[in-house]
């Protein structure tokens, strides 16, 4: 997998950090500041003029994409699927002059039309998809993009705003977001950006965390006074650190190989980093204890977003993710959206509330008792179930009618690859070029 340079937010766009330690990472490993908004890369001019190009002729052709109507359930009615056109010639899109495509002739230096495939999801920019991550390389969430993506161009992006914006601006194909961990649980800031901005889930990946401790070389624990890493990943390894009887604070830091950047670019030999033993390498820092989270079964779950979804199957096993509000009147709303999938026999395998960002608390005046404070949440919901089963489309029906906001985040293969610690074995996906799995049976 290739790495490339640091993408960072622009400057006065800081999205909020939670509070975390913001450090500088001044004359640390060959990072280079990048803007988004000028879309300022270094060395990819070509690649990126002929994005425009794409991003022009597709700017033309209005809200169809791949020849169906995107899913739409935001406030409005389950979409039928519409049987994808075959494209004419098969053909892929063409980022070369036009004459050398047409061979000569009169037709010669004519535009070409745009063809439905060349709206395909798939990379327009040569063979290597390119990824875009939060952290720095030796990240965990660098090494879910690998997973999810064997033999990409991950790009590493300095917050997780950046990852989702880089893929809006064409900069990358494809975001991969850390969104739940089995110890720390959710991580809510993605769940946000997931409502905030409009990509789509389009896979997801498990990826057993494995964390080190580390210091610059020399250094023995008992120099140590303060140990960074990514408030995951302190909360990951917190019992294990106490036991340890290490007497250190603990701060919080953008990700953990950052952290570990961090320490190694300042030479600071009383601070210790917890992160991945490829990080560990990359800035060449000691592992002083190696498996130090409190659980030898953590486990992250990242999703993998794109600018399109993909087209649900029901030749293997699939999920499918949501988030609705409701502010009708109205007792039990939840159970009745739970019941919906229960009745149908569709399995949730998560379910999680937010504060509504517009409206997060309601008053309902009662004049004999006072005012009553109810916060509103947005639910986001996973099933197990394909958008392309009816069962699926019709508890979303269902779902509709209780709620006041409806939207598909994605339907997209579950990640079925055996759970071994450190295992990297790749993941077969409708959104990659692999081949899928055998197919289980389809309801
Ligand atoms: O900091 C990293 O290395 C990340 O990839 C982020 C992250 C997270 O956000 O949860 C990913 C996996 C681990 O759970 C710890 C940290």
């Amino acid at each position: 997998m290739a790495t490339a340079s640091l993408i960072k937010a622009p400057v006065g766009q800081s999205p909020g950090t939670g509070g975390r330690m913001v450090a500088g990472r001044g004359g640390g490993g060959g990072v280079v500041r990048c803007s988004l908004q000028g879309a300022v890369v270094g060395g990819r001019a070509e690649w990126q003029s002929s994005c425009a190009v794409l991003s022009s002729k597709v700017a033309g052709l209005g809200p169809a994409v791949n020849g169906r109507a995107a899913p739409s359930f935001v406030n409005g009615h389950v979409a039928p699927l519409v049987p994808e056109p075959a494209a004419k010639d098969g053909a892929g899109l063409d980022l070369v002059p036009v004459s050398s495509v047409n061979g000569g002739g009169a037709a010669r230096n004519l535009p070409q039309p745009l063809r439905i495939s060349d709206l395909s999801p798939a990379p327009m920019h040569g063979s290597q998809l390119r990824v875009a991550y939060q952290g720095v390389p030796g990240a965990y969430s660098e090494k879910a993009a690998g997973k999810a993506y064997p033999g990409c161009d991950a790009i590493p992006c300095d917050q997780f705003e950046v990852a989702f914006s880089a893929v809006e601006l064409w900069i990358a194909d494809r975001a991969v977001l850390p969104v739940e961990n089995s110890l720390g649980g959710s991580i809510h800031r993605n769940y946000d950006l997931l409502l905030r901005h409009r990509l789509h889930i389009v896979g997801e990946v498990q990826l057993p965390v494995h964390h080190c401790l580390m210091a610059l070389p020399g250094v023995r624990k008992e120099c140590l006074t303060r140990v960074i890493s990514h408030p995951q990943a302190l909360a990951q390894c917190e019992h294990t650190l106490t036991a340890m009887g290490l007497n250190v604070v603990r701060e919080a830091f953008d990700d953990t190989a950052g952290a570990a950047e961090y320490v190694a670019a300042n030479g600071l030999r009383d601070t210790a980093a917890i992160a991945s033993s490829r990080a560990a390498e990359l800035y060449g820092m000691e592992v002083l204890a190696d498996g130090i989270q409190d659980d030898c079964g953590n486990v992250t779950r990242f999703v993998m977003l794109a600018r399109e979804p993909i087209v649900p199957r029901t030749d293997r096993p699939f999920k499918t993710s949501i988030v609705f509000a409701h502010d009708k009147e109205g007792t039990s709303v939840l159970f009745k959206v739970l019941s919906a999938f229960a009745f149908r026999d569709i399995t949730l395998t998560k379910i999680e509330s937010r504060p509504h960002r517009h409206r997060p608390i309601r008053l309902v005046d009662d004049a004999n008792v006072g005012t009553a404070k109810h916060f509103e949440y947005m639910f986001y919901v996973d099933f197990q179930a394909s958008l392309a089963e009816p069962r699926a489309q019709n508890a979303l029906a269902e779902v509709q009618e209780y709620t006041s906001f409806l939207r598909v985040l994605g339907s997209y293969p579950m990640d079925m690859t055996p759970m071994t610690a450190g295992s990297s074995s790749t993941v077969t996906s409708s959104d990659s070029s692999s081949p899928p799995p055998p197919s289980p049976s389809s309801t």
